[in-house]
C-alpha cells in the first residue's frame, strides 16, 4: 500500500504491508542537493535479484545510500518507495567494511582470506542492525511481511521480532553459510544464530548451506531439527516452527533477454569483437573486483595457454571486467595491485599491435553494456573460489537467445547446482581450468546449442519472480500454484528417483482422491492407483498411504496394493508388512473412548448434516455439509463440551473436521516410523491437509515434501489437486523405472 496525499504524508509510518530491509538500496548516492540530487544504480546481485521484485510488490525498500554522514528523506524510485538508513563515516568503516566484509565475508567465503575479529566492530554491527530494525519496524504496517537480505543485517530478525511479534520476518542469506568448523571461529557465534533464528522463514541460495545452518543451530543451541524445521523456543513458552532451507536466487531473465535482442545491443556487440581485433574467441570475465572471484586462478591459467602456445592472441582474447568494490578494505586493495600486475606482465609478454591478450576494465558498466558484452563472448569465464549463487552466469545464459556461446563454470558457485551443462571446473585445479578452457573455444557447435538449450530453460523455468513467490509462499501460505508438474518439482522427482530405497508417502483424501461430501464415496483417481500399481511392483520402492481415516475405511475406499504400508487415524493404526494392526488400548483409554463417542454424537445429532466417524482411538466430526458458520459453531460446541468432561483431551482440526482421540499419535511419527521400516534413503510425502504438515516437519534434506492446495506450509513444492498428483506419480513411476 502506498500512501498518495500530501508531500509531507507520502511516506507515513506503519503504511507497508512489504518491507525489504538490505544493507543496500537499488541507487546509490552520487551528489547533488535538493532537486538536484544524483543517484545510480548500485553494484552486485542482490539489488539485480530485488529490484523487481519490489516494482511487482508495491512495497518499502528500506537500506543505506552507499554514503557516509548523509540522511536522505524516503523518496520514490523507479516505481518503488526507498527508506534511507544513515550510516555515519565511523559506522562505514566497521559495520561494513569492517564486521560484515572484513570479517563475516570472509568467514562465510570459507575463509579465502583471513577473517578479522574486533570487538569494536561486533558493537557497531549490533547498533546498525538495531537502527535498521527501527526503521523496518516503523515502516511495517500490522501484520506486514519484513523480508531480510543478507549477512549484514542477521540481528534484525530477532530484533524485530521483539519489538514486532505481529510481524510475519524472512530472511535470505546471499552468500554461503560456512561447515560449523568455519563457523565456530565466529566469537559472536552464538548471537548471530540467534539473530537468525527470530526469522519465520531462513531462505539460503544452495542445500549444503541450509544444512551447515541447521547443523549450527544443533550444535549451538540444541534445538530439535527436523528437516527443514527448527524448534526454536519462543517468548511465551510455546514452541516456534523456524523453516530453514534453501531457495535459489535467479533473474528477470525475459528482461535480459529482452535487451539482448534490441537491434542496438546487437550492434554494439559487433562494435565490441571489431575493437578487440575480430579474435576468433572472446574470452569473457564480469566480477566485482572480489578474491572470491577467482580472477587471479583464471588469468594464470589463461596466460600459461598462451605462453606453452596453446591458443594464441590472434585466435582468442579475454575481456575481464572487474567492477570497483569495497575499496578501503585491505584485502580489497591488494587484490587490486595483484590483478593490476598480473594483467600488465601477461599483456607485455603476450599482446601484439592490435590483438590485445587481455582487455582489462576497472569499471562498472550498465545493464545494456552488460548484454553487449554477453552477446560479443563465445566463452564466459565463471571461476569463482567460492560465491552464494553469482547471478553474470545466469544472465549470460539468458541473453544467448541464439542458442550459441559456453559457459565454464565453477563448481564452488551456488549456480553450479542447477547449471549443470554448463562446462563445471575447480579452479584451484589450473591444469584442470586450462584443459576446460581449451576444449570451450573447441566445442562443436552442434554441442554448444544442445548445452545452451538446456542451461536456457533451467533458466527460464526458475527466474527471480519464481524465487520470490517461492520463497513468500513458504512465509506466507498464499500464491499462485502452477497447472502441471513444475520444472523444479520434476528435477527433485529425477533426484530422488535415483536413491536405492525409496518411500512414497501420500495422504488419501484432497491428494489421490478428490474431495467428496460422503467419505465412503471418495475414490483415488484411475491414473494414480495405475501409478500406485506399477511402483509396488518392486521391492525397492515402498508406497505408504498415510490418513487421518480409521485403517479399515482406508482400505475400503482406496482398495490399496497387497504391498502398501498403511497407517491410519494419524499414526495411531500402522500396518506395516505381516504384521497386524495392534493399538491395544488400555482400560482407561477404553472408558475415555466411549465417553467421548457419547458426548460427540450427542452433539452430532442435533445438526442436520453433521457426520461423526469413529476411529480405533477417537471420534472424529464431519461438518463439511453445514456450510462455514453452522459448521464451525457446531464444532466449538462440541469442542466445549469434550472439555468439560474429558479436559486435555488431544484433538486436532482438518478441512470441516474435528478430531479427538484419546491416544495422540500424528502423521509425521507415521512417516519417521514409516521410513525405517522401508530402510527409505530418501522419502516423497503428498498431502493436502493441516495434518500432514506434521509429515513435512519431519522430511529431511534429501526428501522432498508437496503440499496440494494453498495454504501455510513447510513442503517446498505445490501441486493444484489430485490430477496434478496423479501426474506427478507417473513421473516417479516413470523416472524410477528409467533409473532401475
Ligand atoms: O554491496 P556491496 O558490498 O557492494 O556488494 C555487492 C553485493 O555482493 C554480494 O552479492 C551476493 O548476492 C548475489 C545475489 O544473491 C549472489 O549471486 C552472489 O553470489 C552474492 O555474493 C552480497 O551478498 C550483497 O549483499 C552485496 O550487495
Ligand atoms: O560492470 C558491471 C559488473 C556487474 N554488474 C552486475 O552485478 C551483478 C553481479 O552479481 P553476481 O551474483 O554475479 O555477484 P555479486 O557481485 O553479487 O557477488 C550482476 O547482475 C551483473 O550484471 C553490472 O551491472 N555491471
Amino acid at each position: 500500500m502506498k500512501p498518495d496525499s500530501q508531500p509531507d504524508d507520502l511516506f507515513p509510518d506503519g503504511a507497508y504491508d512489504m518491507v525489504v530491509v538490505s544493507n543496500r538500496l537499488p541507487v546509490d548516492y552520487v551528489g547533488g542537493e535538493g532537486a538536484d540530487t544524483q543517484w545510480k544504480g548500485s553494484p552486485g546481485g542482490l539489488v539485480t535479484a530485488l529490484e523487481p521484485v519490489m516494482r511487482e510488490n508495491d512495497g518499502a525498500w528500506v537500506g543505506w545510500a552507499g554514503v557516509a554522514d548523509r540522511e536522505f528523506d524516503p523518496f520514490e524510485h523507479d516505481g518503488i518507495s526507498i527508506i534511507p538508513v544513515p550510516l555515519s563515516a565511523d559506522e562505514v568503516e566497521e559495520y561494513y567494511e569492517g564486521f560484515s566484509n572484513d570479517t563475516l565475508w570472509p568467514l562465510y567465503h570459507d575463509v579465502i582470506a583471513p577473517p578479522r575479529f574486533h570487538r569494536e566492530w561486533w558493537d557497531a554491527y549490533v547498533r546498525v542492525n538495531r537502527r535498521f530494525a527501527e526503521a523496518a519496524a516503523r515502516a511495517a504496517a500490522e501484520g506486514a511481511v519484513v523480508w531480510v537480505q543478507d549477512y549484514q543485517l542477521q540481528l534484525v530478525p530477532r530484533m524485530l521480532r521483539e519489538s514486532r511479534p505481529d510481524l510475519v520476518i524472512g530472511f535470505f542469506n546471499h552468500i554461503p553459510f560456512p561447515a560449523y568448523g568455519i563457523y565456530s571461529q565466529l566469537p559472536w557465534r552464538r548471537q548471530v544464530v540467534d539473530g537468525l533464528l527470530g526469522a519465520d522463514v531462513i531462505g539460503f541460495q544452495r542445500a549444503a548451506d541450509a544444512g551447515n545452518f541447521t547443523r549450527a543451530v544443533r550444535r549451538l543451541y540444541g534445538y530439535r531439527t527436523r528437516g527443514s524445521v527448527l524448534e526454536v523456543p519462543g517468548l511465551d513458552g510455546e514452541t516456534r516452527h523456524v523453516v530453514a532451507r534453501h531457495f535459489p536466487i535467479s533473474i528477470d531473465a525475459a528482461a535480459f533477454e529482452r535487451m539482448a535482442r534490441r537491434p542496438e545491443v546487437q550492434e554494439r556487440a559487433r562494435e565490441i569483437r571489431k575493437s578487440l581485433g575480430d579474435p576468433d574467441v572472446v574470452m569473457l570475465g564480469v566480477d566485482r573486483l572480489d578474491y572470491t572471484k577467482g580472477i587471479r586462478h583464471r588469468i594464470k591459467a589463461f596466460g600459461e595457454l598462451l605462453r606453452d602456445g596453446r591458443l594464441t592472441v590472434e585466435e582468442a582474447t579475454l575481456v575481464q571486467v572487474a567492477s570497483p568494490s569495497r575499496e578501503r578494505v585491505d584485502t580489497y586493495r591488494q587484490l587490486r595491485d595483484e590483478i593490476e600486475l598480473l594483467v600488465g606482465r601477461l599483456n607485455g609478454d603476450h599482446s601484439t599491435l592490435g590483438h590485445p591478450a587481455i582487455s582489462y576494465l576497472h569499471h562498472g558498466y550498465p545493464r545494456e553494456e552488460m548484454a553487449a558484452l554477453y552477446l560479443a563472448a563465445d566463452v564466459m569465464l565463471v571461476t569463482a573460489l567460492r560465491d552464494g549463487m553469482n547471478l553474470v552466469a545466469k544472465e549470460y545464459v539468458a541473453c544467448r537467445f541464439d542458442d550459441d556461446g559456453v559457459l565454464l563454470l565453477s563448481e564452488f558457485t551456488g549456480a553450479s547446482d542447477e547449471l549443470r551443462q554448463a562446462i563445471l571446473v575447480n579452479p584451484h585445479d589450473i591444469e584442470g581450468l586450462k584443459d576446460a578452457m581449451v576444449e570451450a573455444t573447441q566445442m562443436p557447435k552442434r554441442e554448444r546449442a544442445r548445452r545452451m538449450r538446456a542451461l536456457r530453460k533451467r533458466v527460464k523455468d526458475n527466474d527471480v519472480a519464481n524465487w520470490s513467490a517461492t520463497f513468500l509462499e513458504t512465509l506466507t501460505g498464499v500464491g499462485k500454484i502452477q497447472p502441471g508438474v513444475p520444472d523444479a518439482l520434476r528435477s527433485a522427482v529425477a533426484r530422488i528417483a535415483e536413491v536405492e530405497r525409496l518411500l512414497v508417502a501420500l495422504d488419501f483424501d484432497g491428494t489421490l482422491a478428490p474431495l467428496v461430501d460422503r467419505p465412503e464415496d471418495a475414490r483415488a483417481t484411475e491414473r494414480a492407483r495405475a501409478a500406485i500399481e506399477r511402483m509396488s511392483q518392486h521391492e525397492d520402492t515402498r508406497v505408504a498411504l498415510v490418513s487421518g481415516r480409521a485403517l479399515d475405511s482406508l482400505k475400503d475406499v482406496a482398495s490399496p496394493p497387497v504391498a502398501a504400508l498403511l497407517s491410519g487415524s494419524h499414526g495411531v493404526e500402522l500396518q506395516l508388512d505381516a504384521s497386524g494392526v495392534t493399538i491395544d488400548l488400555r482400560e482407561n483409554e477404553l472408558t475415555r473412548l466411549e465417553q467421548l463417542i457419547d458426548i460427540v454424537e450427542n452433539a452430532a445429532s442435533a445438526a442436520d448434516g453433521a457426520w461423526v466417524e469413529r476411529k480405533p482411538a477417537g471420534i472424529a466430526l464431519h461438518t463439511r455439509k453445514l456450510g462455514a458458520t453452522a459448521g464451525a459453531a457446531l464444532q466449538r460446541e462440541a469442542r466445549e463440551r469434550v472439555e468439560q468432561v474429558l479436559p486435555g483431551l488431544a484433538t486436532r482440526t482438518g478441512k470441516n473436521v474435528l478430531e479427538f482421540a484419546v491416544r495422540a499419535s500424528d502423521k509425521g511419527e507415521a512417516v519417521t516410523r514409516l521410513r525405517q521400516h522401508a530402510g527409505a534413503d530418501a522419502v516423497l510425502y503428498v498431502g493436502d491437509d493441516v495434518t500432514d504438515e506434521d509429515a513435512f516437519a519431519t522430511l529431511e534434506i534429501d526428501d522432498v515434501g508437496v503440499k496440494v492446495g494453498q495454504g501455510k506450509s513447510l513442503a517446498a513444492y505445490r501441486l493444484r489437486g489430485p490430477d496434478d498428483v496423479a501426474e506427478l506419480l507417473e513421473v516417479l513411476a516413470d523416472a524410477r523405472d528409467a533409473a532401475r
